[in-house]
């Protein structure tokens, strides 16, 4: 369960959330909204690589103000970029590196890195360069490098954008078969169109908060065409 509760950020004197009140329960969470209404800073509070300016996240009761350690084994980040995420020079080495800090056995690691390169599809790119990847196979090698350390909920941001339209269908898929938790931010309305519950931010603050077609239908009547 995560929980915000009257929270704020700031950067410096710009306001880009507030009065941010919610309890992010149901399986599939959307987010959409304009350019700079405050979606990729609400995602990075909800695993604590951001803590709020005011008010407070909590992860299972725990604050990620304060148990930023224990809130980012339970959420998972996937950034937009797969290249700020992917750390290690081989496929098979980047999936096993969240691994080695947890209290496993190198058997243990090997047969989970194992399991996670055939369940995305990567096993033939083991011992790859991952830098070589395409982008398609960069975002699946980021989210499975996320998803390999079994946290409850992920939260992905714009996962889609730098994608074509096969790599996009695939992730799309991959997302919507997840068997925990997802929080998707996104400009790819189709991407939320069947998710139970989406969220809508203007300048800052949560607007809708409702099923993916009303919340979408929302958001459309929020910017008519010129
Ligand atoms: N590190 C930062 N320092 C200062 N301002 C920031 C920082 N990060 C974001 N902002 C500002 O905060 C506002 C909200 O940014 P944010 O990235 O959360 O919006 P967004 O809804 O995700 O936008 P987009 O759809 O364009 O990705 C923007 O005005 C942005 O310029």
């Amino acid at each position: 369960m995560i929980e915000l509760a009257g929270v704020g950020h700031r950067f410096g004197d710009w306001v880009v959330l507030a009065d941010v009140d919610l309890r992010l329960t149901g399986h599939r969470i959307g987010v959409i909204g304009a350019n700079g209404s405050g979606k990729s800073t609400f995602a990075r509070l909800l695993n604590g690589l951001l803590v709020p300016t005011s008010g407070r996240v909590l992860v299972d009761g725990l604050d990620t103000r304060k148990r930023g350690r224990e809130v980012r084994r339970r959420v998972g980040f996937v950034f937009q970029d797969p290249d700020v995420q992917i750390v290690m020079p081989t496929v098979a080495e980047d999936l096993a590196f969240g691994l080695r800090h947890r209290d496993l056995d190198r058997a243990e690691i090997g047969r989970r890195v194992d399991a996670a390169l055939d369940a995305y599809g990567l096993t033939a790119f083991r011992d790859h360069p991952a830098h070589l990847l395409s982008g398609g196979q960069k975002q699946l090698l980021a989210i499975a490098a996320v998803l390999v350390l079994e946290p409850d909920c992920v939260v992905f941001d714009e996962p889609t954008t730098l994608l074509d339209l096969r790599n996009r269908h695939r992730i799309a898929k991959l997302i919507h078969g997840l068997d925990r938790r997802v929080v998707v931010v996104t400009h790819d309305l189709d991407l939320v169109s069947d998710f139970e519950r989406v969220l809508v931010f203007d300048r800052g603050r949560v607007v809708f908060d409702g099923p993916a077609a009303d919340a979408v239908a929302e958001y459309v009547a929020m910017n008519p065409p010129a």
